[in-house]
């Protein structure tokens, strides 16, 4: 069960009305294109009948006029229903980008913690495939809308030319009433479960993925392609069952066609020996409903992706359901920031502190380095530092000249103003080296941004690229080393310059020699700024004021190199053990 929302059908329906009404123009205008082309397909059999009845008439005189009106209805008829199908068409592009817009921005304001426990393959499958479903039935859905304005115009005719043959053409709804009830009390539930379906096999296919590693060094191969062919056969199981709907929709229709037709034709034949109607009359009545066949076909036809569409768009729609959380703004920081941790605790499964009870300040402008085996929890109070995700119990406080405040309280966009992570999962967004540089800082002109570089080193690689600062870099672009990555990772930084900086692992991922040229460029950061930085390798830790010991989610000893040396306590213990192979990292 997903932890993320599914909205309900009012919910659904007004996120849908919320996107029509950002487009009132559009809508407007496709609605009045849409009418006038339904008229002129409904003119066209109405002047038919006419035409039959001039000649069983011998209206010679009429005829000739009839048929050019006709003819000139018909090519008239044609090009306002090119502009209503250009317009309709419009108007769901625009419905359609909207909505993608609408599930990427639910998706990215969501919180971290919600993101984590929904698992990202039911987001991942929100944003990609329900989009995709819902994108790819929205011109089905134009057609749909056009289907029934032309049905609606075309009752209204036939009743206009006699209420008798407009009840005749009524028998048939009857039918589609019940053949469409039917369906429609087993699709709705059907597609929400394909489409549930389909995101649980995404996320044990992305799991796989993700987790490969671990399936190779555990021999969970069998057992994972057991789970993803489990998943596979229950999303068939599901897909058969919504075909097997759908047919059945589909012969009603068929059923429903042939008892239309032949009750018009009965009753205009009753009515024309009863002189009560002309045979014009009846000829337009069954020529309409023949002509309503495309379009009841296309409407009823289209409440199968009409429904898959909604169940996707409930899906969507239900990343935008989650309420932000409310926080207080937070102010601007005005020089130096402090930390001052009291209590802290962590536990991601709700039963294993893996920070427990972290009492810690690193005064303004001063570095600490925090250092530990492997799981001593690090990371992760580098993580709730940098409000990645809030503390289970215990405050965190950045304080500056004028105050101080919680970090997880404020709104992640000002804590940002405050801190600054840089972790080893450095990502490259695919575009130019520039575009990646200016994300920290929109705006900055390419000579800051050469300085920038040059501060973590990174000037010279990046001169000699093919195109500079316009060479295209991340997906399908020039391929960055790992020490390049992290150098981008770190000129970021200089353009942003926080006053509170979290580094995590930022120079473990290279080799030996490049690990020690970013090393460089990461304490360069240093300078006169807050930072915290959990170091893998002691050269690091040395080079901060302030080392602290983590064991078991606590700090166990903290002071300066020197004085954790004099104490003889672990990390004097750790620094013998390092110093006589300075390049080999701490933790495995
Ligand atoms: N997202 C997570 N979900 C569940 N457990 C986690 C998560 N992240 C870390 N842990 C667990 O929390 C413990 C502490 O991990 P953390 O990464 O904070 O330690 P660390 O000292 O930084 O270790 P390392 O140096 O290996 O990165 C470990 O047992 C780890 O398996």
């Amino acid at each position: 069960m997903s932890a993320l929302p599914v909205a309900t059908g009012r919910q659904t329906w007004n996120g849908l009305r919320r996107s029509a009404a950002r487009h009132r123009r559009e809508v407007a205008l496709a609605g009045c294109w849409t009418f006038l082309a339904s008229t002129g397909i409904v003119a066209l059999p109405m002047l038919l009948g006419r035409c039959v009845d001039d000649v069983r008439l011998g209206r010679s005189s009429s005829l000739p006029v009839m048929l050019v009106l006709t003819g000139l209805v018909a090519v008239l008829g044609a090009v306002v229903t090119a502009l209503a199908q250009r317009a309709t068409a419009r108007l769901g592009a625009l419905i359609a980008a909207d909505v993608r817009e609408q599930a990427m921005t639910g998706a990215l304001g969501l919180e971290p913690v919600l993101l984590e426990s929904a698992g990202s393959g039911d987001i991942t499958a929100r944003v990609t495939d329900d989009v995709e479903t819902f994108v790819a039935a929205v011109p089905l859905i134009t057609q749909a809308s056009t289907a029934l304005t032309t049905v609606l115009v075309a009752v209204g005719a036939v009743a206009g030319l006699d209420w008798r043959l407009a009840i005749a053409f009524a028998v048939v709804l009857p039918i589609y009433w019940f053949g469409l009830s039917r369906y429609l009390a087993r699709a709705g539930a059907l597609y929400a479960s394909e489409r549930r379906a389909a995101a649980e096999r995404g996320q044990v296919l992305l799991e796989s993925l993700e987790g490969r590693p671990t399936v190779t060094a555990y021999g969970m191969a069998a057992l994972q392609a057991d789970r993803i062919e489990r998943a596979s056969a229950q999303s068939l199981e599901v897909r058969l069952r919504t075909v097997g709907v759908s047919l059945w929709l589909s012969k009603s229709m068929n059923a429903a066609e042939a008892a239309g037709l032949s009750s018009i034709l009965v009753t205009g034949f009753w009515l024309v020996r009863a002189d009560l109607v002309t045979v014009g009359a009846v000829t337009a009545a069954a020529l309409l409903f023949h002509r309503l066949f495309d379009p009841l076909g296309t409407l009823l036809g289209s409440f199968d992706e009409v429904q898959r569409a909604g169940a996707a768009l409930a899906r969507i729609v239900g990343v935008t359901l989650v309420p932000p959380r409310v926080r207080p703004q937070a102010p601007l920081p005005h020089g130096g920031v402090r930390v001052r941790l009291r209590g802290v605790r962590h536990s991601y499964d709700g039963v294993h502190d893996v920070v427990a009870g972290v009492d810690l300040d690193v005064p303004a402008g001063s570095s600490l380095a925090v250092v530990g085996t492997s799981g001593a929890g690090k990371s992760t109070l580098a993580g709730l530092l940098a409000g990645l995700f809030p503390a289970t119990a215990g405050t965190l406080c950045l304080g500056d000249d004028h105050g101080q405040i919680a970090v997880g309280e404020v709104e992640p966009e000002r804590l940002r103003e405050w801190v600054a992570m840089v972790s080893q999962e450095t990502h490259v967004f695919a575009g130019t080296l520039r575009d990646d540089l200016l994300l920290a800082r929109p705006g900055t002109p390419d000579g800051d941004l050469w300085r920038a570089l040059a501060r973590v080193g990174a000037e010279r690689w990046v001169a000699a690229l093919p195109g500079g600062l316009d060479t295209l870099v991340g997906a399908g672009g020039h391929l960055l080393t790992p020490v390049q990555t992290q150098h981008l990772a770190l000129a970021r930084l200089v353009l942003r310059d926080p006053p509170l900086l979290v580094m995590d692992e930022a120079t473990a991922e290279a080799g030996s020699a490049g690990a020690r040229d970013l090393e460089q460029a990461a304490l360069a950061l240093l300078d006169n700024r807050t930072a915290v930085v959990v170091a893998h390798r002691l050269s690091q830790a040395r080079a901060c004021d302030r080392i602290a010991v983590m064991d078991g989610g606590r700090i166990v000893e903290i002071g300066s190199h020197a004085e954790l040396l004099e104490r003889g306590g672990r990390y004097a213990e750790l620094w013998r053990a390092w110093s006589p192979q300075p390049a080999r990292p701490l933790t495995p």
